[in-house]
């Protein structure tokens, strides 16, 4: 909410942006909704001018029904004259009729850049554009592109049907191409036999280069192309030189397609990418309960180092035993570790957390919890503010925000928090110069603040019933430390302590 204030305070922004000029793949590998997937995940906004509907998915294309020229011409006014797109990418331009119509559209209405994607064939085999095009393409669009992005089959086509089958070849074509009028060419290498890598070469009229990747082992290939011209018109769109837009590009692709290589959608042989980079990983996080669930916070197990070290045990170790004993959500809290060990034992604790179904969050480190895609955070009050936390973290992640008044609750709830720990509710050591509220401050806050509440501060087995008795519905559990962490067995003191306070729940 807060976030919105600010925006409709603030002067408007003019985004980058694409319109693409492609055809419509049903099965959204490729074609229109690559480009607007590989746009939106670059942060660009993306028009479209459909120039073909196709019935396709991850077998092949069933069938092409491609649109009157008029109305392709209707389109690119409608969005041109309007919305002033930064970037025009072309995919799909079935018929020379379309490709003459759209070079009559660029020419009224200037754009920044050209990129075109001289689509002829699906990675299935199936034609999308017949060698009718060529002679339009080649004569009228081509001279008009800052780039293209032939793959080797379409960079044949080009060439009269010459053969490409090493990197030299390609080398040849992208000289070859650039006479053809345009400013730049980018031969792409996926389908290149007998190698090893990615390699695209580009060349810019004066120099050739070779983009190289390591080749992703998958068969979710479709749409690869479509995306990378997508993904270099939106770097374009934000202002990249095209050197810059196309190695960022291709990085993105590789990421993209490093996150697809194990996903499966269809029974096809050539399966769509993924890319926000989310699918398999927002399949697999099934078993974590969404959205938050406030009665997680029964048993709050939160981490020591420096307990930990006295005891001689790794911070996993001591995870694993507080979850064994029934610990319902865990924070862990390394006040004093370094990054990078931090975030290989968040990563451990991560995965033994999620086996069990108990959510895992990171004191105060939002880079942590992005980084090992953690469950959420907690924060106190002088850390990052709540808000920001949210803005960084997006609409899933789980925020807690220490509060010790109903002022500070209230605006956890404002700033988009979902709970809230109150206390010390006992004097601890393990936070100097802590301001207690006992009990009655503890009572206060829990029926003030909208949100659910978590108790802590020096809470243990000897002490859990009076708070848990306070008889608030929203103050759902107890937060620890010491009297888990700094014991000789985690895995006993949990057990007991969850005895204590399920006992006092029941009565
Ligand atoms: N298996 C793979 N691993 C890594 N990169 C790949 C792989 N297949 C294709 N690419 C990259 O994806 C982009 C699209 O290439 P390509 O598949 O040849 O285009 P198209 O989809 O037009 O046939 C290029 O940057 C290429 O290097
Ligand atoms: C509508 C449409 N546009 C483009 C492609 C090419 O994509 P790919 O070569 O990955 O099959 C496609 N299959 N469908």
């Amino acid at each position: 909410m807060r976030a919105m204030q600010q925006q409709q305070e603030s002067a408007q922004v003019r985004v980058p942006h694409v319109l693409t000029v492609a055809g419509s793949d049903s099965g959204a590998g490729a074609g229109i909704q690559a480009d607007l997937k590989a746009c939106a995940a670059r942060g660009v906004y993306c028009s479209t001018v459909i120039t073909a509907v196709t019935a396709q998915n991850t077998a092949g294309v069933q069938g092409v029904n491609i649109l009157p020229e008029e109305f392709v011409r209707e389109q690119l006014k409608s969005v041109l004259s309007d919305m002033h797109p930064d970037v025009v990418k072309t995919g799909m331009l079935p018929s020379p009729g379309i490709i003459k119509v759209l070079c009559q559209s660029l020419k009224e209405f200037q754009v920044r850049a050209l990129v075109v994607d001289p689509v002829m064939v699906s990675t299935s085999g199936d034609v999308l554009a017949g060698p009718s095009v060529l002679d339009t393409l080649r004569e009228e669009l081509l001279p008009l592109a800052d780039i293209v992005t032939p793959n080797i089959r379409e960079a044949s086509a080009l060439l009269c049907g010459a053969r490409l089958e090493t990197v030299a070849d390609m080398h040849f074509a992208a000289k070859k191409i650039y006479d053809l009028g345009c400013r730049n060419v980018l031969v792409k290498g996926g389908d290149l036999p007998n190698c090893s890598d990615a390699v695209d070469v580009l060349f810019d009229g004066k120099e050739l280069f070779e983009f190289r990747a390591a080749r992703i082992i998958t068969d979710n290939t479709h749409g690869t192309g479509c995306t990378l011209a997508s993904a270099i018109a939106a770097e374009l769109a934000r202002g990249s030189p095209l050197f810059s837009a196309v190695k960022r590009a291709k990085q993105y692709v590789e990421s993209a397609l490093y996150y697809s290589k194990d996903i499966l959608i269809g029974e096809g042989h050539q399966g769509p990418f993924d890319h926000l980079l989310k699918l398999k990983n927002n399949a697999l996080n099934q078993c974590v309960p969404r959205p938050f669930d406030p009665n997680s916070l029964l048993l709050y197990a939160v981490t020591d180092s420096n307990m930990n070290k006295k005891w001689g045990r790794s911070i996993s170790d001591a995870v694993q035993a507080a979850i064994e004993g029934g610990a319902t959500i865990v924070q862990l809290r390394e006040k004093d570790a370094n990054t990078g060990d931090f975030l290989e034992a968040a990563k451990t604790c991560i995965e033994i957390c999620h086996s069990r179904g108990v959510p895992l969050l990171i004191n105060d480190r939002i880079d942590v919890a992005l980084a090992c895609d953690a469950d959420g955070v907690h924060i106190g009050q002088s850390d990052i503010p709540a808000h920001v936390a949210r803005m960084l973290l997006g609409p899933d992640k789980i925020i807690g925000v220490s509060c010790k008044t109903p002022a500070q609750a209230e605006k956890a709830w404002v700033d988009g928090a979902d709970y809230i720990g109150c206390g010390g509710v006992y004097p601890t050591n393990t936070k100097q110069n802590n301001i207690t509220v006992g009990l009655d401050g503890l009572k206060t806050v829990c029926l003030s603040s909208k949100l659910p509440v978590v108790a802590i501060g020096g809470i243990g087995i000897s002490n859990a019933k009076p708070v848990m008795d306070l008889g608030v519905p929203n103050l759902k559990g107890v937060a620890v430390v010491s009297a888990l962490f700094d014991r000789e067995s985690v895995l006993a003191e949990t057990q007991h302590l969850l005895s204590v306070i399920t006992d006092s729940r029941r009565q």
